[in-house]
């Protein structure tokens, strides 16, 4: 792995809520100009991994390169060259989408115009057109995944984190929202997004990070993590299947109990 160019780099990343680890020394690599996914069940420290990658929730512990940049020592830079669009999506719900747009482009200090030039390219290309003068709270959950990525886009930043970003999403969205990103890391630029959907992982991502248990538990090229399985049974593989003991505390659910 010498010669990969990385985007993103942790090292030993450690992060406890009480008692709790939820990530437990981590070693995160997501090479340059890759479309990356980061898989793992439910718990399984994604979020947490992501917010402290992203600068927004302080590690116990590690290390954090994004670019070559440490994250934690140089937050101005990396916020400039980072988009992020997080889980539990907050926006500003009393701005048009379009107004939304022009506001996060201001705080990134791009000229009025080019944002208003972006804004209509990113609003136009989201199929967000029509609804750009609604209030962001009358927005769908689709539409606000998408104006949620526009303005995450608006600065063309160079490394890109999504946490779930086809969740609640429906396909025609989906395949909107999967164009950009692919035009996106056509040109360099790189996507780090967090699924549960192991087929849509499959057909997008290049690159896997699995993890378990607050650990990486297997991570490379997509093809290397597979290992001539699909990635569904590879992660089933990887996190170990529920050996279903907790059946029969569910004897009486269903018609054959009645
Ligand atoms: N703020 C918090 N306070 C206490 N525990 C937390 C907090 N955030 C996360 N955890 C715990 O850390 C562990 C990892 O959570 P995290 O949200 O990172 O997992 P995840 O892989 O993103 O899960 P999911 O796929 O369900 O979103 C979980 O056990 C969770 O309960």
């Amino acid at each position: 792995m010498a010669d990969i160019v990385e985007a993103v780099r942790t090292q030993g990343l450690f992060k406890r809520f009480g008692q709790q680890t939820a990530v437990g020394g981590v070693d995160l690599i997501v090479p340059q100009g890759s479309f990356a996914g980061l898989v793992g069940p439910n718990g399984a420290g994604k979020t947490t991994t992501l917010s402290m990658v992203t600068g927004l929730l302080r590690p116990d512990g590690g290390l954090i390169h994004i670019d070559g940049v440490d994250v934690w020592r140089d937050q101005v830079v990396i916020k400039s060259r980072i988009g992020v669009l997080p889980e539990g999506l907050r926006l500003f719900e009393r701005l048009s989408g379009r107004e939304l747009l022009s506001y996060n482009g201001q705080l990134r200090g791009i000229p009025r115009a080019e944002v208003e030039q972006r804004a209509e390219g990113l609003l136009k290309i989201m199929d967000l057109t029509e609804a750009a003068d609604k209030l962001v709270i009358d927005y769908s959950t689709g539409m606000r995944k998408k104006i949620g990525l526009a303005a995450a886009l608006l600065h063309n930043p160079k490394v890109l984190f999504l946490d779930e970003p086809f969740e609640g999403v429906d396909p025609v969205s989906a395949n909107t929202l999967v164009e950009v990103l692919q035009r996106y890391t056509a040109s360099g630029s790189t996507v780090i997004f967090s699924s549960h959907v192991m087929e849509l992982v499959e057909r997008l991502c290049d690159w896997v990070s699995v993890m378990n248990r607050g650990q990486i538990v297997a991570q490379g090229p997509l093809e290397t993590v597979r290992a001539g399985r699909s990635l569904n049974e590879a992660f089933l593989g990887l996190v170990g299947v529920r050996d279903g003991g907790g059946e029969e505390g569910l004897s009486w659910l269903g018609a054959t109990s009645r």
